[in-house]
């Protein structure tokens, strides 16, 4: 295996030229957080899991990493194939060394849980972005199930799970919204003794619920109550894995900004719990039509087709927030360009993402000479004329995808520093976007 770079090389920009448009078919790469989902289950299967549309960014990367070190052994990835041999709920072997996980905060947080519940300790690090995102939100309850995890003083990684600790079921109503905190426990509470409840106060992604059930694990909703009783077997399936929606966003929002453009995202994955962006874009009146497809791997997927208009600002319904967490970024782009004001609030939790996604946000728009107002839980932005101009996108993948789009209307060229990342969860993001019509390059 290659050794792995750890400080990420923060040189790389985009330069992006202003004017064109987007058209065509596009099939963005798989969905990064059924990805994750699809290895970790996969590896504690009886029996084999061929996955199809595996997203092959670094973030999936190191998930699949992990697991190797863990002693699975897993064919490909090689054009979003994957084989893994798994090795049943009892197999992983201790690894001989800590575990990079890069800058994948699912990663970290639903291995914690997973890893609380086996017989040997792990170390788990990561890049400079996730030794600053906190893991108290999965610590703490995991505690409370019997788990042993060492954290910095902050609550930061690098985590140290003592393995060996017997593990006893909670019901565990969350503080936050996150897919994360609930898969986390939810991973724990395979190995837990009786049953594992988690509450959540508004609906998240439940991929981990539905590819439980596919990889034939029970698992009880009701209402807002997710439980699973601990000591059962998955066993090994076939998993495809849909387009992602997160990465279609950005051309969702280019789309709808652009002059003339006109664009069908294929394959896409439309599960419920994911498509806040489409119900923001359309309330701010963006042209999108949906064609769903069928539906695979339990999740639903579709054609979206997306075609310019003239958008207006909104006041975001804040119980659409958790539906779209990850496309904030691409919706202030939007945003920025919509005539009149558009008000964001009940979105603290952007600001321990990758990066801080709203000050990282507001710095850059208004550098490109838009009012951006960043409040404590969210941000105040007035549609306005884009300039050129330089931003930085702090390391963050889908700030500097989203800052790439502005280029379709702003009056001058564009200079985004600290690009490396998308690769986290876009690999291939430059080639695409210059295909459909976006005029962008990188430069050292
Ligand atoms: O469970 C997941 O795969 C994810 C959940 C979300 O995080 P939170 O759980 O912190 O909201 C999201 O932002 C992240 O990109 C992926
Ligand atoms: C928040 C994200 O990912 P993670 O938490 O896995 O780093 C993201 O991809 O936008």
């Amino acid at each position: 295996m290659q050794p792995i770079e750890e400080v990420s090389q923060d040189t790389m920009a985009f330069v992006v030229e202003p004017g064109g448009a987007l058209s065509g078919r596009l099939r963005v790469p798989g969905d990064k957080s059924i990805s994750h989902r699809a290895v970790i289950l996969g590896a504690l299967a009886e029996g084999v899991t061929r996955i199809t549309g595996f997203l092959e960014g670094e973030d999936t990367l190191a998930t699949l990493r992990a697991f190797r070190d863990l002693g699975v052994s897993i064919e490909g990835p090689e054009g979003g194939r994957v084989e893994i041999h798994g090795v049943g709920m009892q197999g992983l072997q201790a690894p001989e060394e800590p575990l990079y996980l890069g800058n994948s905060g699912t990663s970290a947080r639903l291995l914690a849980g997973l890893f609380a519940g086996q017989s040997f300790d792990v170390i788990l690090r990561g890049d400079e972005s996730l030794s600053r995102r906190p893991m108290r939100r999965v610590c703490d309850p995991l505690a409370r199930m019997g788990a042993f995890i060492e954290t910095t003083a902050q609550g930061t990684p690098p985590l140290h799970i003592h393995g060996r600790q017997p593990l006893y079921g909670i019901e565990y109503a969350m503080p936050m919204a996150s897919a994360q905190v609930k898969s986390s426990l939810l991973l724990a509470g395979l190995y837990a003794s009786g049953r594992t409840c988690v509450i959540e106060p508004a609906p998240t992604r439940d991929h981990t619920e539905r590819m439980l059930a596919g990889f034939g694990y029970p698992v009880e909703r009701e209402g807002a109550k997710v439980c699973i009783q601990g000591g059962g077997s998955l066993y090994g399936t076939v998993v495809e894995i849909p387009a992602d929606i997160s990465s279609a966003a950005f051309f969702m929002v280019g789309a709808a900004i652009g002059k003339g453009s006109d664009i069908l995202l294929e394959h896409v994955g439309i599960n419920p719990t994911r498509t806040g962006i489409v119900d923001i874009l359309r309330r701010m009146g963006a042209d999108i039509e949906i064609k769903e497809t069928g539906v695979v791997g339990g999740e639903p997927v579709a054609a979206i087709r997306v075609r310019a208009s003239r958008l207006h600002g909104i006041n975001i319904p804040e119980d659409l927030v958790p539906l779209a967490i990850d496309e904030f970024p691409a919706l202030f782009v939007a945003a920025a360009c919509a005539e009149g004001e558009t008000v964001l609030a009940g979105a603290g939790e952007l600001r321990v993402k990758e990066s801080d996604r709203i000050q990282v946000m507001a710095d850059g728009l208004q550098a490109l000479g838009i009012s951006a107002q960043p409040t404590a839980d969210g941000i105040i932005i007035q549609g306005g004329k884009l300039q050129g101009g330089e931003v930085h996108s702090h390391g963050d993948h889908r700030c500097a995808m989203a800052f790439a789009m502005t280029s379709l209307v702003a009056k001058g060229p564009i200079i985004i520093r600290d690009c490396a990342n998308v690769a986290t969860s876009f690999p291939g993001f430059l080639e695409l976007a210059c295909g459909a019509g976006l005029v962008i390059r990188s430069r050292e």
